[in-house]
C-alpha cells in the first residue's frame, strides 16, 4: 500500500482491500473437485478453456459481418457469456446494441419443465436488423425454438444463435445453434451462470456437482 493510501485508510477516508484468503480453489485446466459451501463440483471447462471459446465464437460473428446487429442475452443463465462475448466482440471492433429477455423452463428443477415462460420481454423493435441470440446452454432446444421463432416473427433480417454449451441427442424442438463453444456431455452443469436451484451462477468456470458417494 503507498504512504498516502495507508494514510487514507489510517484517517478513514477510504476502505481498505479486504485481505485475499489464499486457501481460494485454484482452477485451472486440471482442476477438480472444488470444494463450494460443502459440495463438490467436478470442472468440465476451465476459464481459461472457456475464453478461448468466447473468442472464437466472436471472430466467427464479426466474419459474418453483420448489419445493425442486436445481441439477445436469454437470462438468466447466459449473463456471464453475454458479458464476455459482448467484450470480445468489441475487440472484433463491432458494436452491437444488446437486449436482455428472461425466459424461464425449468425452474428449480433439473429437467425442462416443457413450457417456456417470457418473465421479461425485450423493448426493442427487431424488424429489419440482424440479430445474434446468446445463451449459455442449448438442451431441449424449447428455449431457443421460442426466441428465435418470436424474433422472426417479428420481422428480424437474420436470427443466428450462439451458445457455450450444447447437449447432443437432448433435442425436443427443432432447433440447431450456428455456433457452439463446447458439445457437452449428457450431466446436469452449472457455472458461469448456469444454476441447481439458484446456486452455482457465480463459478468462473463450468462444472458438474458431484453426487454423494462420487467421493
Ligand atoms: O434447451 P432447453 O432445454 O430449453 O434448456 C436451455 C435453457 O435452460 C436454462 O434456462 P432456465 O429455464 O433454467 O432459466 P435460467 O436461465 O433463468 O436459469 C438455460 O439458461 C437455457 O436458457
Ligand atoms: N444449470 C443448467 N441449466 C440447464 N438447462 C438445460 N440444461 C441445463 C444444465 O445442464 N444445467
Amino acid at each position: 500500500m503507498s504512504a498516502l493510501r495507508e494514510k487514507m485508510v489510517s484517517e478513514g477516508r477510504v476502505l481498505a482491500a479486504p485481505a485475499v484468503s489464499d486457501d481460494r480453489p485454484r482452477v485451472g485446466h486440471a482442476a477438480a473437485g472444488v470444494s463450494m459451501s460443502g459440495r463438490k463440483i467436478d470442472v468440465l471447462y476451465s476459464e481459461d478453456a472457456i475464453a478461448g471459446k468466447v473468442d472464437w465464437i466472436a471472430g466467427e460473428v464479426a466474419g459474418r459481418a453483420p448489419r445493425r446487429l442486436l445481441v439477445i442475452a436469454i437470462l438468466k443463465g447466459s449473463f456471464m457469456f453475454a458479458a464476455d462475448l459482448l467484450r470480445a466482440l468489441h475487440r472484433r471492433d463491432l458494436a452491437p446494441e444488446v437486449e436482455f429477455m428472461m425466459l424461464s423452463s425449468y425452474g428449480t428443477g433439473t429437467v425442462s419443465s416443457g413450457t417456456v415462460r417470457v418473465v421479461r420481454d425485450i423493448d426493442t423493435d427487431v424488424a429489419g436488423r440482424d440479430v445474434l441470440i446468446i445463451d449459455d446452454i442449448l438442451e431441449s432446444g424449447r428455449t431457443l425454438a421460442f426466441a428465435r421463432a418470436l424474433m422472426i416473427e417479428r420481422g428480424a433480417a437474420r436470427v443466428d444463435v450462439a451458445v457455450l454449451l450444447e447437449k447432443p441427442g437432448k433435442r425436443k424442438a427443432e432447433i440447431e445453434a450456428d455456433l457452439v463453444g463446447f458439445v457437452c456431455p449428457d450431466k446436469f452443469v452449472v457455472g458461469y451462470g448456469m444454476d441447481a436451484a439458484h446456486a452455482y451462477r457465480e463459478l468462473p468456470f463450468v462444472g458438474v456437482v458431484r453426487e454423494d458417494g462420487d467421493g
